[in-house]
């Protein structure tokens, strides 16, 4: 984001190219391995007729069949060789093309990577990684297994042309075939790979409203709608199955008919005296590796399967993520947040205008509005999970996009109403963040979240590992609550993230965080109007636009407010303050700021 304000665009990442990997070598060790195997099942043929020729004439054929021997363990031991390489060929490039998607993904701005749903992106990094991932081992073993039917060929021309030129004459259909079945199968491979992360979509959604399907006692629509794209997942396997068999049939037609020609024309060649028994046997052997380029179509599935799957891999990859400055916060500042000019459109539609808005520093902001008014993208603008379209966003002055990452993160947290903790120890969760934390901090922070009585219950109190934990939605936000406080900067952003709690622990929660020495600037965004009347003051969001930065109490005046919480036109319903457990302001003066009131 540059500081003036025109349209921003997020620039490309800068956590890997999609070019880098384990880099050639283990691609060329499986070449190599794959080359030297094919050329001794070349040259295996040429010895063993020869060794045929001199047990038949009664020769030394001593060194030939110490030689033949030698090849035979040769060919094993390379193919032995080449399996290893090929595995740990696959393993490295799957790993890397995992960890870089993953790290696109986690690395994009949030709001680009939401669209890909958990399913389409548990396939991606599983099943098209590893099906990316074996595709540079097959090129070099399809390279080889090409090498392997041109020296054959060579071979061939070489013990006798006749045999070679009718070998020759029947490859073009064979080479046809194998393209035919690229073509073809490209088209099902990549529409296969969008079905089955379509299932996997469909599976995670129905798991994560188990209970909702359970309740409503839809389990059977459920899995009707879960499992609907099997018929199409059938139908292009089914398709993928068939150009793959034709491939093979039509190759296991053409080889043995090339091989009897062969032999054909070998045996007419052996009558006329041009060929010996050992030259026939190395000719025959021959013809059937040139006609080994037939045998390549599987190794040509295996390319066209590892080219669409790396296109959806790299997707993840080259997520656009947000750039960063090189400029860090004087130390000290109050955290005084300003939001000038500020536009934010999506799909062609305004979401958020916020001419001026300024929050003093150490004082506490709430953001109200209708559902969809626009609070979550002015608490993201605010915070710098997005950048706006046009405008600044300032924090001390200094916009935001001029900061380090580190400083960034350091300096604006953010509490959600459903945290990610991780499967981590209650201690190791709340300590992990931009900072360094001490245990003490951490016992610090979980108290001011109001979490350290229920925390002391769990069976390994802070040590219990969360995953074995069940805990309630309001706990859980309370661990995520007790994370960001930990990590204190100078701005927190809590984005609905006392939903869960009830008004009590709400307020108990907002009244320790104020007593905190670390206490900072806060955007709260709320729905409840006790939480807006102990703000210091209210952003008032309507329909995408700040309506009015005021104090809660002189905001009550006009019905229009008092309607975004669901009181009566006629001023009818709760007080300013109601659902205040206590009744009163917090400790601050409130200091007004005009945003741009109609
Ligand atoms: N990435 C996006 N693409 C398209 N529209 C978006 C996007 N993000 C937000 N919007 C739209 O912007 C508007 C404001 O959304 P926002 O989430 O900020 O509302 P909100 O006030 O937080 O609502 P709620 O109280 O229901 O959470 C909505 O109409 C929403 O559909």
């Amino acid at each position: 984001m540059g500081t003036t304000p025109d349209r921003r665009q997020p620039t490309r990442p800068t956590h890997g190219s999609p070019g880098t990997g384990p880099g050639r070598v283990p691609e060329l060790l499986v070449l190599v391995c794959s080359v030297a195997a094919a050329a001794v099942a070349v040259v295996q043929p040429l010895v063993l007729g020869r060794t045929l020729d001199l047990l038949l004439h009664d020769g030394a054929a001593g060194r030939w069949l110490a030689a033949s021997a030698a090849l035979l363990v040769g060919e094993v031991l390379l193919d032995g060789l080449t399996a290893l390489l090929t595995g740990r060929c696959t393993a490295d490039w799957t790993a890397s093309i995992r960890s870089r998607a993953l790290s696109g993904l986690l690395h994009a701005v949030p709001e680009l990577a939401r669209p890909y749903s958990p399913g389409d992106v548990a396939t991606r990094l599983t099943l098209n990684a590893s099906d990316a991932g074996a595709a540079p081992a097959a090129r070099a073993a399809l390279a080889a297994s090409l090498l392997t039917p041109s020296g054959a060929l060579v071979a061939l021309a070489v013990v006798d042309v006749w045999v070679a030129v009718c070998v020759l004459a029947g490859l073009p259909a064979l080479v046809l075939v194998l393209r035919a079945f690229a073509r073809d199968t490209g088209v099902s491979v990549g529409a296969y790979q969008r079905v089955q992360s379509d299932i996997a979509s469909r599976l995670l959604e129905t798991m994560e409203g188990a209970e909702t399907i359970a309740a409503a006692g839809t389990a059977a629509r459920e899995r009707e709608r879960v499992l609907r794209p099997l018929a199409e997942l059938g139908t292009l396997g089914a398709r993928m199955w068939k150009l793959h068999g034709k491939a093979l049939a039509t190759g296991g037609v053409l080889v043995p008919l090339l091989t009897v020609a062969a032999t054909a024309v070998g045996g007419l060649r052996l009558g006329s005296g041009a060929l010996s028994v050992g030259e026939l046997l190395a000719v025959c052997r021959y013809a059937q590796l040139a006609a080994g380029f037939g045998g390549a179509a599987t190794l040509v599935g295996a390319l066209v399967r590892g080219r669409a799957a790396r296109e959806r891999t790299t997707t993840l990859e080259r997520l656009p993520a947000l750039s960063y400055g090189t400029r860090s916060l004087p130390p000290g500042g109050p955290g005084a947040l300003e939001l000038r000019g500020v536009r934010v459109q999506r799909e062609g539609t305004e979401v958020l205008r916020a001419d001026h808005v300024a929050v003093p520093g150490g004082l506490t902001a709430a953001v109200v509005g209708r559902s969809g008014a626009g609070k979550s993208v002015l608490a993201a603008v605010a915070g710098r999970l997005i950048d706006p379209d046009q405008g600044q966003v300032l924090l001390d002055g200094t916009p935001l996009d001029l900061l380090t990452r580190s400083c960034l993160r350091a300096e604006v947290g953010f509490a959600f109403a459903r945290p990610v903790l991780g499967d981590r120890t209650v201690a190791e969760a709340v300590a992990a963040g931009p900072r360094t934390v001490s245990p003490h901090q951490v016992q610090e922070a979980i108290r001011l979240a109001d979490a350290e009585a229920f925390v002391r219950r769990l069976p390994r109190a802070y040590d219990t590992p969360l995953a074995d934990t069940p805990l309630s939605g309001g706990e859980y936000q309370r661990l995520g609550l007790a994370r960001a406080f930990a990590h204190a900067g100078r701005l927190l952003v809590m984005d609905d993230a006392t939903s869960s709690l009830d008004t009590a622990t709400e307020h108990a929660v907002e009244q320790a965080q104020r007593r905190s020495p670390q206490a900072a600037t806060r955007l709260v965004v709320a729905h409840r109007p006790s939480v807006a009347a102990r703000a210091d003051l209210v952003i008032w969001l309507d329909d995408g636009r700040v309506r009015a930065v005021d104090t809660h109490r002189r905001l009550w005046e006009e019905a229009a407010y008092r309607a975004v919480f669901g009181t009566r036109e006629n001023g009818v319903g709760p007080s300013p303050t109601e659902d205040r457990p206590d009744g009163r302001r917090g400790g601050r003066t409130a200091v007004l700021r005009e945003g741009t009131r109609p």
